[in-house]
């Protein structure tokens, strides 16, 4: 049985330089080429904070469905999904920026207009906390790849989404997947789930293998926008949810995602004759236009898996 690497980041001194963070950059550097993803235990983020996510999680789903729609947002599938018939079982709200305060403040208005401070308190600090372990991540691919001198510019050029997920169970006829195969339209995302299981990931020889964390751990993946951007060093793998059991899944994607005009482009040192230009440059806001339609357009639900070479392969 495969088993995906758990990767751990509680070292207080994980600072770049030093014989620990270089240790572990060489396990995210090889988690990430062989599998795309990886469990992370990352202590930043307090057993209460991992108990309150899901608890106000809990609490946004049990609103008025005419209250969620009122989560729009001008970048597609940024708002409210829910009661598609490709993913019946699936539904979800997404907070731009969820990080920032007032964003996180707008969002919360915007369902509770009367306030709720505990649901705002919440999500911003576990967006803040969270925000920490992806910037070491980043920190850690761009080092081992050589390119720390594009930090600034990479990081600049991205903002923070925070979608909160809720798959109910499946009656006897209705479909089991939670989600359909896909791969991820962030640079990286990170997942944390409750205790119901469901991801499964493809690995790159093809077997599907299930992805069970624990309480403590995250799970951390590559997006087409960094794939393309490492020029395919790192890998994104397809993955699904499949629902079994009886219980409601709740999950929460914490995905850095480049900004709408962003052009996404490998930088000129990744390519060379051994690794040919696998992608043209690309308009990450575009790359969504082909996804949200690709949605759309498929029985399957998100149905963008071959977006990246269809529209943009080389
Ligand atoms: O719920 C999950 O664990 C996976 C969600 C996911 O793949 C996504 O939002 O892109
Ligand atoms: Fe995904």
């Amino acid at each position: 049985m495969i088993k995906l690497p758990e990767i751990d980041f509680f070292h207080e001194d994980l600072k770049s330089g030093t014989l620990v963070w270089n240790q572990v950059k060489s396990q995210v550097h090889k988690a990430l080429v062989e599998y795309g993803c990886f469990k992370a235990s990352f202590d930043k983020i307090s057993i209460h904070l991992k108990k309150s996510i899901f608890e106000v999680s809990q609490e946004l789903f049990d609103l008025p469905l005419q209250t969620k729609l009122k989560n729009i947002s001008t970048r597609p599938l940024h708002g409210y999904i829910g009661q598609c018939p490709q993913i019946p079982l699936y539904e979800s709200l997404c907070i731009d920026g969820a990080n920032i305060h007032n964003k996180a403040e707008k969002f919360t208005q915007t369902l509770w207009p009367q306030g709720k401070s505990s649901f705002c308190k919440t999500i911003q600090s576990y967006s803040e906390q969270l925000s920490k372990l992806d910037q070491i991540v980043n920190r850690m691919i761009l080092e081992s790849l050589g390119m720390e001198k594009y930090m600034d510019e990479h990081m600049n050029s991205t903002n923070y989404l925070l979608r909160l997920m809720k798959y109910k169970a499946p009656q006897s006829s209705e479909t089991e997947m939670g989600m359909n195969v896909h791969t991820d339209r962030s640079n990286l995302t990170i997942l944390y789930q409750n205790q119901v299981n469901g991801l499964q990931i493809l690995t790159k020889d093809g077997q599907w293998i299930n992805v069970d964390p624990t309480p403590d751990t995250f799970i951390v993946m590559i997006g087409d926008p960094l794939h393309a951007w490492t020029n395919g060093r790192l890998h994104a793998p397809y993955h699904r949810v499949i629902m079994r059991g009886k219980e409601a899944r709740y999950s929460i994607g914490f995905f850095s995602i480049p900004k709408a005009g962003h052009i996404i482009k490998a930088p000129k040192e990744l390519v060379d004759e051994d690794h040919s230009l696998l992608f043209k440059p690309f308009v990450h806001a575009e790359y969504l236009d082909f996804c949200y339609r690709a949605f759309n357009n498929t029985k399957e639900g998100m149905g963008c898996e071959s977006i990246l070479k269809t529209y943009y392969g080389v």
